[in-house]
């Protein structure tokens, strides 16, 4: 529909010109005759001319609110559908993706969608129909005439087709490049306290510079031969070449007694018309393609991996967990290899190992931030994969590394995971997790918000989200170690909290320091993805993998670390 009303008004762009014709005639006739001019027929005509440019206006209006209701629609239902489609990605999914990448998907390309549902298609079709409805009606006034008003077009037409050759790679080699130094942007300012804290602004600034030298130097490349083109276009329609070819030609047309000089003003106002609605067209063909690259990226975004869900609740028989032979992979790197061990249930167990041994990964498949690759992962019998989210959620909860608090009341954020917990409930969350005293100091107290309103250091940040586990009740809970001692002025309250928290529960902990996980009663001792070994303390002091990590931290005896290296 918007489309018909556009090259509705496409064709009314003519009516100027009949009626700068007519009233040319008449004022012609008028002179030639040396009669009075007929002012009722120019007034017709003036009449005709108010009323098509209005009614042209209302009909180009009425084109573009129809092509705007259909992008917000359409916006709105792609924005939903990526966001559920982002809802249901796995976990670990959102921590290897490129953040810069999410926000331009989200945020940046569907707003460049709005080009090509809400103006490209009136403006598209004006910008093809109005040119060809006054040459057609220069042709009608003379072919002659007609002529010589698109005479400069093929030129244009010709030079702009070269330049445009190889616009749609270049243009997603431009977005490629683009990307990346918006990503690199996101990844400098996210991590520039650090960088700042350790004196490596150079470094960390580096990927983002070498991102956008790489985007300068394709630019420029590509650019500077299409300015010489340009110019050169530019020239073939430049408005005296256009005038000294059509008054040139349309004065000697005249002169042999071929058409009248109003004939000959009328084709040359349509010849400087006609390039700048070709014009139009050009930067359309260029949004067009941005558009069209935005869209490729939005669809890919429609495509990330999701994790099949199931709606029928599950019943497990207990809280034991099972790891079957699982596996997992990103991508290349191996992370997992066959991991088999079983959490008993109200047991604490820790998992150890060099960094990057799949600690966290392998904790984390229990909370299913992915899948396995192969093997299963069960509780009380059942399959964690055919559990309903919600449910798996109240099976398991986690404390990790970054407590992330939201924007939000301290009140909503413990509740995060049970909105429906009373106040008291919340409140009693909060004594154990040794965390009151510092909300009820407050000036809002539970109502205040976060990041707003306050700020938490990372030590009650961490007795926060030990709240919010508490609040959960989850009966098996991951538990990241490092967690519990990144503020060593709260250790003694976040002691406290935990000792509560793991109390009656299943517990796996990612372990950090071999030392601190010395009473648990059990730990898997991982390397390179696989377990290693199990056992208590005691029972694993001869492990050679063992003995190094905590000869590492310097807890071994000396004689001990000597024992080893002999
Ligand atoms: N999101 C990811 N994308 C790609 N590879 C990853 C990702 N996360 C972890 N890895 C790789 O998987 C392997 C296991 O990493 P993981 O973080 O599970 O080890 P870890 O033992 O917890 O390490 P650390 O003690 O340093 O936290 C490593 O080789 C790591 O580089």
């Amino acid at each position: 529909m918007g489309k018909v009303l556009a090259g509705l008004s496409g064709v009314l762009a003519i009516a100027p010109y009949i009626a700068l014709v007519k009233i040319g005639e008449l004022l012609l006739q008028a002179y030639t005759t040396d009669t009075a001019v007929d002012s009722d027929a120019v007034w017709r005509y003036v009449f005709l001319l108010i009323n098509t440019f209005a009614v042209r206006l209302f009909v180009i209006g009425l084109a573009l609110s129809v092509t705007h209701f259909a992008d917000v629609k359409i916006s709105t239902l792609i924005r939903e559908m990526t966001l559920h489609r982002l809802s249901h990605a796995p976990l670990g999914w959102f921590s290897s993706t490129n953040a810069g990448r999410i926000r331009k998907a989200v945020h940046d390309d569907i707003a460049q969608i709005h080009t090509l549902i809400a103006h490209q298609p009136v403006d598209v079709i004006q910008a093809i129909i109005t040119p060809l409805a006054l040459v057609g009606f220069a042709f009608t006034i003379d072919w002659r005439l007609g002529i010589l008003a698109v005479a400069a077009i093929p030129i244009y037409l010709g030079v702009t087709a070269r330049m445009m050759r190889d616009m749609g790679e270049k243009t997603v080699e431009m977005d490629l490049h683009l990307t990346r130094v918006s990503a690199t942007m996101v990844e400098f300012f996210t991590g520039i306290s650090v960088v700042k804290a350790f004196g490596t602004v150079g470094k960390a600034h580096k990927r983002y510079q070498d991102a956008a030298d790489g985007f300068s130097q394709f630019y420029e490349a590509w650019v500077t031969p299409m300015l010489r083109g340009s110019s050169l276009a530019g020239a073939s329609i430049a408005i005296p070449v256009l005038l000294a070819i059509n008054l040139g030609g349309g004065s000697l047309m005249v002169a042999s007694g071929w058409v009248s000089p109003i004939d000959v003003l009328a084709t040359t106002l349509i010849a400087l018309m006609v390039p700048s609605s070709i014009e139009v067209l050009a930067g359309m063909v260029w949004a067009y393609q941005l558009a069209g690259a935005a869209a490729l990226r939005v669809t890919q975004a429609l495509e990330t991996p999701v994790l099949p869900q199931s709606d029928s609740v599950q019943n497990p028989q207990g809280n034991r967990v099972v790891f079957d032979a699982v596996s997992f992979a990103y991508g290349e790197t191996v992370a997992a290899r066959d991991v088999s061990f079983t959490l008993e249930e109200n047991t604490v167990t820790a998992l150890v190992g060099p960094s990057g041994s799949g600690k966290s990964t392998i904790a984390m498949l229990l909370a299913r931030f992915n899948d396995p690759d192969s093997g299963r992962i069960t509780i009380g019998g059942v399959d964690i994969a055919s559990m309903p989210t919600h449910q798996l959620y109240r099976q398991v909860a986690f404390v990790l590394q970054d407590p992330q608090l939201c924007r939000m009341s301290v009140r909503d954020n413990i509740a995060l995971g049970r909105p429906d917990a009373s106040f008291e409930q919340v409140v009693a969350a909060a004594r154990k997790a040794q965390i009151y005293e510092a909300i009820a100091a407050l000036p809002q107290g539970f109502d205040t918000i976060v990041g707003q309103e306050t700020n938490f250091s990372s030590g009650q940040a961490q007795r926060i989200a030990i709240a919010r586990a508490l609040l959960i009740d989850a009966p098996i809970l991951i538990l990241d170690e490092a967690t519990a001692f990144a503020d060593p002025e709260s250790e003694a309250e976040i002691q406290n909290a935990l000792s509560l928290l793991v109390e009656g529960r299943t517990v796996l902990v990612i372990a950090h320091r071999p030392e601190s996980i010395a009473g648990v009663d059990r730990i898997i001792i991982l390397d390179q993805g696989e377990v290693s070994a199990c056992g208590r303390h005691e029972d694993l002091l001869d492990h050679p993998l063992y003995r190094k990590l905590w000869a590492s931290r310097q807890r071994l005896t000396p004689s001990d670390v000597n024992e080893e290296n002999s």
